[in-house]
């Protein structure tokens, strides 16, 4: 596959501006931020990349260790970094990590993540992919060690449209990861008020910067409704 150059495609409603005008930034407050762009990769070329992703990575369903329990994530999964940074560990899975060499798209999409976001560098990536409804992400942070305690995450969204949700940490929900566990050792539904939700589109951008993964917990819930393919991509800077 040649390799996918990403440009603004002309479309009837947009100008050159467009990224930029429907860009939506929310302060969550005390130093976390969400930015939103719907259209940070053009449709055709959203779903260039969502075909090729499908089919060339390496997708796997790992078992995780929740609360001592095994369980099935709930979501295909593949790990891609930079040679020589510390492993990945999460709920007792250490992925391998692939090299961007090894999928050359990607390396354009992280050139467009870093040209969106001046300052980044991003030396690792964690796909997703939710092969319909039933697929999901359970609450969590994204809040360990090796992203520091400020991390900046740049997610991108190919396929399916998926609710993303945020809510505010209680004190409690701190210490616990997620709701992939046993029902008994979920989250207690919160009376938190502080809960923001996107639809994130084919083609977005989304990032979470500040103290985001300190006060924050987010999620990609199931769905009633049949659903098709969604792929995500969260970019992630190991330090
Ligand atoms: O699929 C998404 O939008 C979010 C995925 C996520 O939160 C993660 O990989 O940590
Ligand atoms: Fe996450």
């Amino acid at each position: 596959m040649s390799l996918l150059k990403l440009k603004a495609v002309p479309d009837p409603d947009s100008n050159p501006n467009d990224n930029a005008k429907k860009t939506q930034t929310i302060d969550l407050g005390n130093g976390s931020e969400v930015v939103y762009v719907p259209r940070f990769v053009a449709y055709d070329d959203g779903w260039e990349f969502f075909n090729y992703l499908d089919k060339h990575i390496p997708w796997t369903r790992p078992t995780l260790r929740v609360f001592g329990r095994s369980c099935l994530q709930p979501r295909d999964t593949c790990y891609v970094a930079t040679a020589g940074l510390p492993d990945l560990i999460y709920s007792g899975y250490q992925p391998h990590a692939y090299s961007w060499d090894d999928f050359p798209p990607l390396k354009d999409i992280l050139d467009a993540v870093h040209k969106m976001l001046p300052g980044t560098r991003f030396n690792s990536l964690l796909l997703n992919r939710y092969k319909g409804s039933n697929d999901y992400a359970g609450w969590h942070a994204d809040d360990e060690k090796l992203y520091g305690s400020t991390p900046e995450i740049a997610s991108v969204s190919f396929g399916c449209e998926r609710e993303f949700f945020l809510k505010k940490k209680s004190r409690k929900s701190s210490q616990e990861r997620s709701d992939e566990g046993p029902p008994s050792k979920r989250l207690k539904k919160s009376n938190n008020v502080d809960q923001h939700c996107f639809r994130l589109k084919h083609g977005s951008l989304l990032v979470m910067r500040g103290y985001t993964q300190r006060d924050w917990l987010h999620s990609v819930p199931k769905r009633a409704k049949a659903e098709t393919t969604r792929i995500n991509l969260t970019f992630r800077h190991v330090l």
